[in-house]
């Protein structure tokens, strides 16, 4: 279980995120969605140990982040893809694993690529695949190393809306096949809809009963939202009225607090 506890983070004086309480349970999937520039991000990366919290408490199994991080238990994806250009695409998907010191399991490297639609592209070099083909290697890569929780953040921000809506439904898959704790982070409201169990809103805007807000409010959690739509879920939910009613919910909470 991840615990994020009266989490607040500062850059110098740049206030990111304040008082931000958060428990993700084993295997559950929590969308964070906000306005660009509301603390996302820093969230996520202090979930995943690359940022510190100035005040407060994150842990992950009772552990705190880097150890987790050292343990390969945290699988990271970027809005940016970071594999390494000189490598095939099956050793991306390897390479972390073996940094880990984990048994190597080639086969099962090559069935991730497989069942992600990479069939035939593993020796294929990062710049001989589409963004799209790029992000999948990226996420059987965090699959691959093993990792319980994955850590997503805008991992589809760069793909068009067709490429998006696939690999929306494909995350879905791997997530059922492969039980992981998912936290993703997206500016998307059906995006995040569609995804989650549960949808946290992040917002930066001035709370009225802290006097020390001003334009630059850090980020705090707004709102929470039960998704309550039935899985598993396919394309034939992009075009559904429970999706849309949800969607409209999440947009309203969106707009009361911007
Ligand atoms: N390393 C850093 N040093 C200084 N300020 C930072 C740093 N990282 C983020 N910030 C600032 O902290 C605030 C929150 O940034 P963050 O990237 O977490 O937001 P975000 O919601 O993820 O934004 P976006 O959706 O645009 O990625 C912003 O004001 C940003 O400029």
């Amino acid at each position: 279980m991840i615990s994020v506890e009266n989490l607040s983070v500062s850059y110098g004086d740049l206030r990111a995120l304040a008082d931000v309480s958060l428990d993700v349970a084993d295997g559950e999937f929590v969308t964070v969605l906000g306005p660009s520039g509301c603390g996302k991000t820093t969230l996520l990366r202090t979930i995943g140990g690359l940022e510190v919290p100035t005040t407060g408490e994150v842990t992950v199994d009772g552990d705190p982040p880097e150890v987790a991080q050292a343990d390969a238990r945290l699988g990271f994806v970027f809005q940016e893809h970071t594999l390494l250009p000189w490598k095939s695409a099956i050793e991306n998907v390897t390479f972390l694993r073996r940094m880990a010191g984990k048994d190597p399991d080639p086969e099962g490297a090559r069935d991730l690529l497989a069942t992600t639609g990479l069939d035939g592209f593993e020796d294929a070099r990062p710049g001989e695949l589409s963004g799209g083909m790029k992000q999948r290697v990226a996420i059987a890569r965090a699959i691959h190393l093993g990792a319980d929780v994955l850590l997503m953040d805008e991992p589809f921000g760069e793909l068009d809306e067709i490429t998006r809506d696939e690999m929306s439904v494909e995350i879905l898959r791997l997530w059922r096949e492969n039980r992981k704790t998912v936290v993703f982070v997206t500016h998307s409201v059906p995006e995040a809809v569609f995804l989650g169990d549960r949808c946290v809103v992040v917002s930066g805007a001035a709370d009225p009963a802290d006097p020390t807000d001003g334009d630059d409010a850090p980020g705090r959690i707004v709102a929470e939202f039960e998704v309550d739509l039935p899985r598993p879920r396919d394309e034939s939910v992009f075009g559904s009225e429970a999706f849309g009613a949800q969607v409209a919910r999440v947009r309203r909470a969106l707009h009361d607090d911007a």
